[in-house]
């Protein structure tokens, strides 16, 4: 059964709600239609109720049945503003809340901090910091974890691998690094992928020097002592890690090199560089990014999604609202 079959089964007839703030956006709406067609989510969308019914129209999507909040009219505004006040205690101030809620991206964070709907999906229009800052201020980590990162899984045919941090730590430290690893074997279980986890870096177990090496071969150290029953190794090339010969080669002994399936990369430079030549050149369908280890399920998109990788991001994002 290939992933989004199962996902399907999963999340159809659940009813789950999910916000789109970008609710005036073509894809968006093609993403939502057909959502409620197949019975997957409950769309909620946010914006202006004319413009939504006159892009819907002019695209001839079926709105039937699906909820629209335009935000500039909303009945209960006050007790949203009161609500992130008293979240964001000493850090936000009522005048400061309301001209908050006026950003799209707030007001549906706020609708999911105040369960009004299960989930988000936003980031098709919205920069990838501007989607996720709310988040990170309101709906915060989930217990256990420091930092949530953001992964992708990168999937062509049969074959399917997870690729993090991708989209939001800029820089990451050794601890850093081994809690992203650790989300990143979650987030494969979450997906049927037996996780076998490389850390990566230009340099394989020692092959050069240099303060960025010692921090990835800090960082396996770490995870390996966290999770001690899973496979996690590195300092890894990429080749290393994913070609048999050459990890045989490189990395001989190692339970990991040539046959990774999760690729945690150093940093966000590299992470998100990697997975989009991945998928231009390589083909792989890059679905995400999924953030890991916030506290309720935000997806982010690509500004690059298309209507399908919309409506794939709003099935992972209804699934992870299922328990
Ligand atoms: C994610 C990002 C927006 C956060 O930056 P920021 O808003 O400047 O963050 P700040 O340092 O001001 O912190 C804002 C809040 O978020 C929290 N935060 C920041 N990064 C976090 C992380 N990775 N995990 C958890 N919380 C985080 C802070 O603790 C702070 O909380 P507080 O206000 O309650 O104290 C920033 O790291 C970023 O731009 N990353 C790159 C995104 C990107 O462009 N990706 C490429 C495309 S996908
Ligand atoms: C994840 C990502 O790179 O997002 P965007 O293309 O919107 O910057």
């Amino acid at each position: 059964m290939d992933l989004f079959t199962g996902l399907a089964s999963k999340v159809k007839g659940q009813n789950k709600r999910v916000v789109f703030p970008e609710g005036e956006d073509e894809r968006v709406l093609g993403a939502a239609s057909r959502l409620k067609k197949d019975g997957l989510v409950e769309p909620v969308l946010l914006g202006n109720t004319a413009k939504i019914n006159e892009v819907s129209a002019q695209n001839k999507f079926d709105l039937t049945g699906i909820e629209i909040i335009d935000p500039a009219t909303y009945d209960d505004k006050q007790a949203m503003i009161d609500s992130l006040v008293e979240r964001r205690k000493g850090k936000t101030t009522p005048e400061q809340a309301a001209q908050m809620i006026g950003d799209v991206s707030y007001f549906g964070t706020m609708l999911v901090y105040m369960n009004k709907v299960d989930a988000m999906v936003s980031g098709a229009v919205h920069a990838t910091g501007d989607t996720v800052r709310p988040a990170l201020q309101i709906i915060k980590t989930k217990p256990g974890n420091s930092r949530i990162s953001g992964a992708f899984i990168m999937e062509k045919g049969d074959e399917r691998y997870v690729f993090a941090d991708c989209a939001i730590n800029i820089e990451l430290g050794a601890q850093e690094m081994a809690e992203v690893a650790l989300q990143s074997a979650e987030t494969a279980q979450l997906f049927d992928i037996d996780p076998k986890v490389a850390l990566l870096s230009f340099s394989t177990k020692g092959s050069a020097k240099a303060d960025v090496v010692t921090k990835v071969a800090e960082a396996t150290e770490i995870a390996q002592g966290l999770a001690p029953n899973l496979p996690i190794d590195g300092e890894l090339q990429f080749d290393a890690a994913f070609v048999p010969s050459v990890g045989e080669r490189k990395a001989p002994g190692s339970k990991v090199a040539g046959h990774a399936n999760v690729f945690v990369f150093p940093d966000l430079q590299s992470g998100n560089i990697g997975y989009k030549i991945a998928q231009r050149f390589g083909g792989f369908e890059a679905i995400g990014p999924i953030l890991q280890g916030l506290n309720a399920p935000i997806s982010d998109l690509s500004r690059g999604a298309s209507e399908e990788d919309i409506y794939k991001v709003a099935l992972i994002t209804a699934a992870q609202a299922l328990d």
